[in-house]
């Protein structure tokens, strides 16, 4: 991935991770793989879960904070902190920040439909956040991250927080209201292709496959078929027509799906998910009211 746009400032950087779940370590794992900080200038922390920070330190070099001491430390130090717990949990860390933050820190959060509004709601005033949909492809510098930025974020905190997530994938930074579409194309993405492959597997073992040739067929197929749309730049319709030949199997196949309204799933799926984040939005706002 492109890093060449990369400040020289992040390495020199305290980054906190505020939460150290499936996706904070997506990212952490992105961001050391590609060489664009060292660990030791990442801290984690997390609400309990003891085991999981030891899990992170042995096997990333990171600096974990346990206790209560140790978390306001780690929070106070930092030059940017990623906001990562789950949303429900969303409203009790941002109170908790409440009154530790500073002004030139950096918030940068992944919380699927958490707004920047709700974020300042419950800090209680207007801060430099960078709001993002990544998805846990992040892990292998393959991510794909949506961005969008509070009024107050300069433009070197927006060229500093492209170059992190550009490090783990491709980014594209839209306006905030379509960062929930993102959530449904993207950042839920990867299980829907995980969902078809878990299907596709299935069906050829049922047909007499092994486990480990359906496996390695279906996984060669979706890499290949990635990799044909990305590199020719041609359409995926157009590419589904080269390999569907008048009346043979493909056809019957597609024919198949039609039956089962593939495409029609698809885009409910996507657009359910977009809602289903605005609910989740709706919901931690509502905390923020109390
Ligand atoms: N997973 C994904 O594919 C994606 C997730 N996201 C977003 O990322 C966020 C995290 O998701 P994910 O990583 O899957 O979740 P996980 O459940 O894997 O991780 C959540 C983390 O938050 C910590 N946490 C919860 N409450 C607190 C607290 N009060 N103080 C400190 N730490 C706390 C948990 O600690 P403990 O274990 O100790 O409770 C845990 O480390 C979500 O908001 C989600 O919307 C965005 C894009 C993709
Ligand atoms: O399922 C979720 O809510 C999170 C957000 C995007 C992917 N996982």
């Amino acid at each position: 991935m492109n890093t060449s746009s990369t400040p020289t400032a992040l390495g020199s950087m305290q980054l906190c991770f505020y939460g150290a779940g499936s996706m904070a370590e997506a990212i952490v794992r992105g961001l050391i793989g590609q060489g664009l900080t060292a660990p030791t200038n990442i801290g984690m922390l997390n609400r309990q879960n003891a085991e999981r920070l030891t899990e992170l330190s042995e096997r990333y070099g990171v600096v974990t904070a346990g206790t209560d001491a140790a978390k306001q430390d780690m929070i106070r130090n930092a030059d940017v902190i990623f906001l990562a717990p789950k949303p429900k949990d969303a409203a009790g860390v941002l109170e908790q920040l409440r009154d530790v933050l500073s002004p030139n820190q950096l918030i940068v959060s992944v919380i699927a439909g958490l707004s920047i509004r709700t974020i300042e709601q419950l800090l209680g005033r207007p801060m430099a956040i960078v709001r993002t949909m990544p998805n846990t492809s992040s892990t292998i510098g393959l991510g794909a991250t949506g961005i969008s930025y509070s009024e107050s974020v300069t433009a070197e905190q927006r060229a500093l927080s492209e170059a992190m997530f550009q490090a783990v994938g491709l980014t594209t930074v839209v306006e905030e209201p379509l960062l929930d579409v993102v959530t449904g194309v993207s950042g839920s993405g990867p299980a829907y292709i995980y969902y078809m492959m878990e299907s596709m597997i299935a069906a050829g073992v049922k047909l007499g496959l092994t486990v480990d040739a359906a496996r390695d067929l279906t996984v060669q197929t979706v890499l290949g078929a990635a990799e044909m749309v990305r590199t020719t730049g041609e359409q995926p319709a157009d590419l589904r027509r080269k390999v569907t030949s008048p009346n043979g199997t493909t056809q019957a196949a597609i024919e198949t799906l039609d039956a089962h309204e593939f495409s029609t799933g698809i885009e409910r799926a996507v657009a359910r998910a977009a809602e289903r984040a605005g609910e989740l939005g709706a919901d931690i706002e509502r905390s923020a009211l109390k």
